[in-house]
C-alpha cells in the first residue's frame, strides 16, 4: 500500500453537493488496485450496483476492504455511532486499513457511494472522515411547465443527473400532457407511454429518485364519486406501473375545481384510502389553487381550510410570495402559519414558459439560506430545454443539500464544469450573457453580463461626451470577440450533443451578436479616422447582421407566446444598438448624409387598467401585433379595458380575440378610433373554434380597445389577441 505523497486538505475535497462535516488527516493513498466488498448481502442493492459498475474489474475477492451497509448492518457495525441520525445521512471513512460507506438508511448508503466515487477523481484517495446529510427532505425537479414536455431520453438523462447530485425527487406534471391534465386524466396511458413511464420509474429507483406522478384534474373535475373513483383508478394503474409517489395539482384553474373544501375532501379520501393503506407510498403532495401569496385571498378562507382540514400527512406546495419569486424566511414562515405545516416549495425557476425566447442560464440566487427548518421540500420547475436546465438544477442540488455552505458563484462554475467539461470557458461566456428574462408579465428579472455591464455603461457615457477611455473600448472589443469565439466553439461541440441541439438557435444569435459588436466598435474607429469607405462597409455589415438576426427570430423557436431567439438582451444588444446609433448620427452630421438608423422601434403601445395585463410584452411583426397570451386566469374587472395604440392610422383587415371563458362574451365590446376620442364598435363573429374575429375596413384608425362593459368582474384565459393592420 503506497502512501501518496500529496497532502490533501479539506478544501481540496471536491465533493458535490458540499458535505456537512469533513475531517482530513492531510495524508492520502494511491488507489488500491483491488477492492473487496463487505456487506453486499444487506446493503442497499442500488448502492452495491453503483459500486460494482464504478469499480469494474478492480473488484474481487481479495483486495482493500470496502465496508458498505446501513445502520445496524453487520458490515458497518463499528461505525454505528458515527452515522448522522438524519434521513439520507451517511458516514464515510477512508483510512490506510479500510473504507467504510455507512448510511443512516438505504438512500444514505447510496449517497456515501456517490461521495466515494467523487473522491476518486484525483488519482488518489484522501484519508478522510465525512459525516453528511441533507438540509431539505425532498429535493429535485417538478416538470410542471407549459410547452413541449421533455422527451423520454431527456427524462432518463435527468434521472441519472439527479442520482449523481443527490437529488431525490422528480415530479412528473407537464401541463401539456393530456393524460396528466384534461381531457384524459381519467384515462389510462396508452401502452407505449405506459411502458416509458415504467422505465422512468425503474431508472429513478436505480438513482434513488422518487418518481412522483402528478394528476391535474381541476379544469373539468366534477365533485362526484364517479370522478373520485376515476382518479383512484388512475392512481392504481400508475401504482401498477411502479409509481410509489403521487401528487394532485390544483393550480391554474378557476370555477368548481378551485373549491377548497371539495379539494380537501378528495385529498383526504386519497390519503386515507390509497396512500395510507399501501405499504410503500410516500406522502401525498398537493399543489393548491392559491399557491402563492400574491393570489392568496384571506377572505376566501382557502388556505385556512387547507390548514385546518387537510390531513397533516399531506405535503402542500407553494411558489413563494408571487408565482415567480425568491423564497425568503419571512415568506415560508407566513405560509407555514396558514397551512399548519412546512411548505413544500415549487420554485418557478429556471422555467421560461412566459419568456420562451430567452434561455435562463444564470446563477441561482435570492433564496434564503435560513429556510431549511421551515420547508419540507424544494423542487425547481425547469425550462422545456432539459439539458440547459441542468445548470440551475445542479445549483439547486447544492443549495438544498447544504444551504449554509452554498456559494452561488462557485456552484454555478462547478455546474458548467459538470455539464460541458470540454468547453467550460466558452459556455461560461455564453451563459453569462443569457441569464436575464427581459420585460415580462411576472416582472421577475435576473442579473446578466455582470462583469462587462459597468464597462459598457461607462464607455457609452464617455463616448457620448466625446472622450472615451481606450481601455474600455478594448475591453468591450475583447468581450465581443469572446462572444463570437464561444458561439463557434460550442456550435461544433460534440461532447454534449443534446445540450448543443437545444441551444443552437441561441448560439447562432450569439455569433451574430459577437460579430455585430465588433463591427459597431469598428464604425467608431473608422469615423474617427474619417475613413468614409471603411465606415460604410462596417455600417452595412452591422445592418446585414441585424437583418440576419431578425430572420433567425422568425425561423426558430416559433410558439404562440414569445416566438424567437433572444440573447444578451440586457447589456450587449442595447450596447450594439447604442454604439451603432451614436456612430451613425456622428457620421451623418460630419458628412451631411442621412444614413438610416436601425429600425428597433415598436410600432405599438399597450395601455390597460387590468393589473395582470400591465406589463404584457407585445409580439410585433411587420403588419401584426400579438399580445403575449397568459397561462393564468385573468381577473377582468367591470370597466377594465385593454388598448393598443398603433404608430400610425391603419385599416384592420383582421383582429382576433380568443378568450377561453365559460359562457359568452356579451360583457365585452371591441372598438376602434382614429383619435382616441370618438370610438366605433367592431362587430365580432365567433368562428368554429369559439374565437371572436373582427375587422375594420372603413377609415383608418390608430386605436383598438377591448372593454368589459358588463356589471361584474370576469375571469378569462387570454389565449390570443392580435390585430392585423395594413396601410
Ligand atoms: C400564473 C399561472 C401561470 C404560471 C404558471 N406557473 C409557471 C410559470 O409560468 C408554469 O410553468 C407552471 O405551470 C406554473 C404553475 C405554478 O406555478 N404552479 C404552482
Amino acid at each position: 500500500l503506497l502512501l501518496a505523497q500529496v497532502r490533501v486538505m479539506a478544501q481540496d475535497i471536491q465533493v458535490q453537493p458540499s458535505p456537512r462535516q469533513v475531517n482530513v488527516t492531510g495524508k492520502s493513498m494511491t488507489i488500491p488496485v483491488a477492492f473487496r466488498l463487505v456487506g453486499e448481502q444487506e446493503a442497499n442493492p442500488h448502492a452495491i450496483a453503483l459500486l460494482k459498475q464504478f469499480l469494474g474489474d478492480r473488484l474481487g475477492t481479495e483486495g482493500f476492504p470496502l465496508f458498505v451497509g446501513e445502520k445496524g448492518d453487520r458490515a458497518v457495525r463499528g461505525a454505528k455511532r458515527l452515522i448522522p441520525d438524519h434521513p439520507e445521512g451517511y458516514y464515510l471513512s477512508i483510512t490506510d486499513k479500510a473504507i467504510t460507506l455507512a448510511g443512516n438508511d438505504e438512500r444514505g448508503t447510496y449517497y456515501a457511494a456517490r461521495t466515494f466515487m467523487q473522491l476518486f477523481h484525483e488519482g488518489h484517495l484522501p484519508f478522510v472522515g465525512i459525516q453528511d446529510y441533507p438540509d431539505v427532505r425532498f429535493r429535485g425537479v417538478v416538470e410542471g411547465f407549459y410547452g413541449t414536455p421533455w422527451s423520454h431520453e431527456a427524462r432518463l438523462r435527468q434521472l441519472r443527473f439527479y442520482g449523481e447530485n443527490k437529488l431525490n425527487t422528480y415530479i412528473y406534471g407537464p401541463k401539456d400532457d393530456p393524460f396528466h391534465s384534461s381531457p384524459n386524466w381519467r384515462k389510462p396511458y396508452p401502452a407505449k407511454e405506459a411502458a416509458r413511464l415504467a422505465e422512468l420509474v425503474k431508472v429513478a429507483d436505480e438513482n434513488e429518485v422518487d418518481f412522483v406522478w402528478a394528476i391535474h384534474p381541476g379544469l373539468d373535475i366534477r365533485w362526484e364519486t364517479s370522478d373520485r373513483d376515476s382518479l383512484m383508478a388512475k392512481f392504481e394503474r400508475m401504482y401498477d406501473l411502479g409509481v410509489r409517489s403521487f401528487a394532485v395539482f390544483f393550480d391554474d384553474i378557476s370555477g368548481e375545481g378551485a373549491k377548497a373544501d371539495r379539494q380537501v375532501e378528495l385529498l383526504n379520501y386519497i390519503d386515507d384510502h390509497f396512500v395510507q393503506v399501501k405499504p410503500d407510498v410516500t406522502p401525498l403532495i398537493v399543489c393548491p389553487t392559491e399557491y402563492n401569496k400574491g393570489w392568496a385571498r384571506p377572505e376566501s378562507g382557502y388556505l385556512a381550510t387547507i390548514g385546518e382540514k387537510l390531513n397533516p400527512s399531506v405535503e402542500v406546495m407553494w411558489t413563494g410570495d408571487r408565482v415567480i419569486s425568491e423564497i425568503t424566511r419571512e415568506g415560508v414562515e407566513w405560509i407555514r402559519e396558514q397551512i399548519k405545516r412546512p411548505a413544500y416549495i415549487w420554485w418557478n425557476f429556471p422555467v421560461s414558459d412566459y419568456v420562451r425566447d430567452h434561455l435562463l442560464l444564470g446563477e441561482v440566487y435570492g433564496n434564503g439560506k435560513d429556510i431549511a427548518g421551515s420547508i419540507s421540500g424544494f423542487v425547481a420547475n425547469p425550462m422545456e430545454w432539459a439539458e440547459a436546465s441542468k445548470l440551475a438544477i445542479y445549483c439547486v442540488a447544492d443549495y438544498t443539500w447544504n444551504m449554509q455552505s452554498y456559494d452561488r458563484s462557485r456552484s454555478w462554475h462547478r455546474a458548467i464544469r459538470a455539464i460541458i467539461p470540454e468547453n467550460v470557458e466558452a459556455f461560461t461566456v455564453f451563459a453569462r450573457h443569457n441569464s436575464d428574462l427581459g420585460e415580462n408579465v411576472h416582472r421577475f428579472r435576473r442579473e446578466e453580463s455582470v462583469e462587462i455591464q459597468p464597462v459598457a455603461e461607462r464607455f457609452m457615457k464617455r463616448y457620448r461626451e466625446g472622450h472615451y477611455d481606450e481601455r474600455d473600448f478594448l475591453a468591450l472589443q475583447d468581450e465581443f470577440e469572446r462572444v463570437a469565439e464561444a458561439a463557434d466553439l460550442l456550435l461544433i461541440d460534440r461532447e454534449n450533443e443534446a445540450l448543443i441541439e437545444e441551444i443552437t438557435p441561441w448560439l447562432h444569435q450569439f455569433k451574430i451578436l459577437g460579430d455585430a459588436g465588433q463591427e459597431a466598435l469598428a464604425m467608431i474607429k473608422a469615423g474617427e479616422r474619417g475613413d468614409r469607405e471603411l465606415f460604410l462597409r462596417k455600417y452595412n455589415h452591422v445592418k446585414a447582421l441585424r437583418k440576419r438576426s431578425y430572420e433567425l427570430e422568425r425561423q426558430f423557436n416559433q410558439n404562440p407566446y414569445q416566438p424567437g431567439v433572444k440573447t444578451g438582451t440586457t447589456v450587449l444588444q442595447p450596447l450594439v444598438l447604442d454604439v451603432f446609433t451614436e456612430a451613425t448620427e456622428r457620421f451623418n452630421r460630419q458628412n451631411g448624409t442621412d444614413l438610416p438608423l436601425l429600425a428597433d422601434y415598436s410600432p405599438c403601445k399597450l395601455t390597460t387598467n387590468v393589473p395582470q395585463l400591465e406589463h404584457l410584452p407585445l409580439q410585433v411583426y411587420p403588419s401584426r401585433v400579438h399580445l403575449t397570451p397568459l397561462l393564468e386566469v385573468v381577473k377582468w374587472p367591470a370597466g377594465g379595458y385593454l388598448q393598443l395604440e398603433l404608430d400610425d392610422a391603419y385599416r384592420i383587415p383582421g383582429t382576433r380575440l380568443n378568450f377561453d371563458v365559460k359562457g359568452d362574451l356579451s360583457w365585452g365590446v371591441m372598438e376602434v378610433s382614429a383619435d382616441g376620442e370618438t370610438w366605433q364598435t367592431v362587430t365580432l363573429t365567433r368562428d368554429a373554434r369559439g374565437r371572436l374575429n373582427g375587422k375594420w375596413e372603413d377609415t383608418p384608425v390608430k386605436f383598438v380597445r377591448f372593454t368589459n362593459t358588463g356589471e361584474g368582474e370576469q375571469q378569462v384565459y387570454l389565449r390570443e389577441f392580435y390585430v392585423v393592420f395594413s396601410l
